[in-house]
């Protein structure tokens, strides 16, 4: 990345110790810091602002090569108890090449400082995690979470919506020793294929997960690529994803997002775009049905297509519902808790290199508060779903970022 440039930065030091004393600076100044893993990759990035108030973002990011380099975390829905946020990359480590660091202009000026800093912390600092300053939301009972999926039925055969996906948080105490590092690690490990996060910022508070949902990708090959993503049931031993059979219910709860994607292109008049699926795809111990859609950039007129289709698409009906406006409402009325980051979007932009973005969807993912963790799931409702089921589907997504709690 031009803007950024490389330096050395105690390569003596082993790299679990650099990451680890790399969060502490941060943290121990009040400072928001993002670490991710793609899907695939065998190595974790990190991001570090030097300003908090240069993180406030009003607009989604702009997806295009000369935009600022960074990584983006973006609530369910703006508010401001949730403020979105786009972390300036002043300092940047790739785990895979641990020897160099790439640091801002800003940071370059001030590098001085920042090297005595991580000097004076000592070993094994202690990893003081930002906290939300918003209370612990809501949590829905059986019964609670039952009755919102059938008032959810209900505005389907009402006629108010097509679709929508009711949600909720549980909360869940930290097992003794909890280490939001060795956690990331573990679900690295666990989820080879999903975009594992720990992003930890004043005002969001600290947030960890493994999803499994591309919303917006442009890469290296300037290639743009959305998902369809919908439509649950677990993956029983012996089952071979390729043979699942699905139920109508699902079927049509995840044409109704695959149609969305194709009228967010048609907003935009572009007709260009490659289709695949729907196929069955593993995400830890659950199956999906995803559609792939991609754009080529060089083929078609469209430099902003990235940026346009980011804000036509989020939220998607894979965490809001169809109409997207009274899904949003019905939400709003009755879901009756904050979605907080969950169902937002996250991810690195115009990094490591300028022209690719990677943004996910926030899900099966966590709030890290002293004590505890909040986790959230969520499921798409038609007018075929069962409240026992729903309740029983959002206990085995809860299953994929809880492992790391058991
Ligand atoms: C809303 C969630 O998942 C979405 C993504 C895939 C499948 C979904 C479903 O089948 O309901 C959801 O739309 C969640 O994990 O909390």
């Amino acid at each position: 990345m031009s803007s950024l440039q490389k330096i050395t930065w105690n390569p003596a030091l082993p790299v679990a110790a650099r990451l680890r004393q790399l969060v502490a600076l941060a943290l121990s100044s009040g400072r928001p810091v993002a670490l991710w893993r793609l899907p695939g990759a065998v190595h974790a990035r990190l991001c570090l602002s030097l300003k908090v108030d240069a993180a406030y973002a009003g607009l989604p990011p702009a997806l295009e090569p000369t935009a600022p380099a960074g990584f983006a975390f973006f609530p369910f829905r703006d508010s401001d108890h949730n403020p979105p946020f786009f972390f300036p990359a002043d300092l940047f480590f790739d785990l895979a090449r641990s020897e160099e660091i790439q640091v801002s202009a800003a940071a370059a000026a001030r590098l001085p400082e920042l090297r005595q800093r991580f000097a004076a912390l000592p070993a094994e600092a202690p990893l003081t995690w930002h906290v939300s300053p918003q209370p612990a939301p809501a949590t829905a009972s059986r019964p609670e979470y039952e009755t919102l999926v059938a008032a959810g039925v209900g505005a389907i055969e009402a006629g108010t919506v097509r679709k929508v996906v009711s949600s909720r948080a549980v909360r869940r105490p930290l097992p003794p020793g909890f280490d939001a590092l060795a956690a990331f690690e573990e679900l690295q490990t666990r989820y080879p294929n999903a975009f594992v996060s720990l992003v930890s910022a004043p005002g969001a508070g600290t947030w960890l997960g493994a999803t499994p949902e591309v919303l917006a990708e442009i890469d290296e090959t300037n290639t743009f690529r959305t998902m369809a993503l919908a439509g649950t049931q677990p993956l029983l031993p012996g089952m071979k994803p390729a043979t699942a059979k699905w139920a109508h219910k699902d079927i049509e709860e995840h044409a109704l997002v695959a149609r969305y994607i194709v009228n967010c292109f048609k907003q935009l008049r572009l007709r260009e775009y490659d289709e695949q699926g729907p196929r069955t795809v593993v995400a830890g111990q659950l199956l999906h049905l995803r559609t792939d859609f991609a754009v080529h950039l060089d083929q078609v007129p469209f430099p902003s297509l990235g940026t346009d289709m980011l804000r036509l698409l989020h939220p998607t009906p894979a965490v809001g519902g169809v109409p997207r406006q009274p899904a949003l409402d019905f939400l709003r009325h009755h879901e009756a808790y904050d979605r907080a980051y969950y169902a937002g979007f996250l991810g690195p932009v115009n990094l490591p290199d300028a022209g690719v973005t990677r943004l996910f969807v926030n899900l099966r993912c966590l709030q890290l508060r002293p004590s505890e963790a909040i986790l959230y799931a969520g499921t798409g409702l038609t007018i075929d779903s069962d409240p026992a089921r729903e309740w029983q589907e959002t206990e085995l997504k809860l299953r994929t970022v809880g492992a790391i709690l058991a």
